[in-house]
């Protein structure tokens, strides 16, 4: 009987994706605040270095290039992409931590990560968060004071391909223009309503 319910509650997992400095991770953080117990995130692997507060384990599995492929050459991971001159991947523990629990599994996954995982069986809804213009964007990574200029640039050349692409029809499930904060979190919520009120429903029962 309760391996019944679960499975009917289990919710779908989430994909933000979207430009470097859009603001996925501010928006992903307040639902990881708002809904205690209701989301839970994927911990991504990655070969950058740490920026300052980061937390291993926390924001990323941070890794040496050597020791990551090893796990990708053991088949560890669902995706895994080449961004900005670092790797980047999802690994399978990743996503069953946060499912076993019955909680909404959040990824954040650059548009490679994104054409992965449709590839997989994991059957996500589909967010892309874009900025309200290139110039907006640029703003927004200089403001944030966490890269140097290479890297600046290298992700303001990713966001003009991810602009273009996020149109793709069939790609994402909903696109999010992330100009007014508060604006585009309601959205969010809204799009995620469906799943957050299965959980939240199987926490009451
Ligand atoms: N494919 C893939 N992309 C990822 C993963 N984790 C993070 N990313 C993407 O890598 C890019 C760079 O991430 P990061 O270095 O944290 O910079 P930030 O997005 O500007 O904070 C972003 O587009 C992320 O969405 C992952 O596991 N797989
Ligand atoms: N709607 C918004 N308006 C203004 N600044 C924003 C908005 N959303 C996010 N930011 C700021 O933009 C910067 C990049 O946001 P961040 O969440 O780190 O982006 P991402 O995770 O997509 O790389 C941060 O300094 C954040 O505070």
């Amino acid at each position: 009987m309760y391996l019944i319910s679960f499975q009917i509650f289990r919710p779908r997992p989430v994909v933000l994706s979207g430009p470097s400095g859009t603001g996925k991770s501010t928006l992903l953080k307040k639902l990881l605040k708002d809904y205690k117990g209701v989301f839970g995130f994927s911990v991504s692997h990655t070969t950058r270095d740490p920026r300052p507060g980061e937390v291993d384990g926390k924001d990323y599995h941070f890794r040496n290039r050597e020791a990551m492929q090893e796990d990708i050459d053991t088949g560890e991971f669902i995706e895994t992409d080449e961004f900005s001159g670092n790797l980047y991947g999802t690994s399978k523990c990743a996503v069953q931590d946060v499912r076993a629990k019955g909680l909404i599994c959040i990824l954040d996954v650059d548009i490679a990560g994104v054409r992965h995982i449709k590839e997989s069986d994991l059957d996500p809804i589909y967010v892309s968060i874009q900025p309200p213009s290139i110039e907006v964007l640029e703003e927004r990574l200089r403001g944030r004071a966490t890269e140097t200029e290479e890297k600046i640039q290298s992700r303001l050349e990713a966001a003009r391909i991810d602009m273009e692409e996020c149109n793709e029809p069939g790609l994402f499930d909903i696109v999010i223009v992330n100009d007014d904060l508060d604006e585009s979190y309601e959205k969010l919520q809204s799009v995620l309503k469906e799943e957050i009120m299965k959980v939240q429903q199987g926490i009451k029962s």
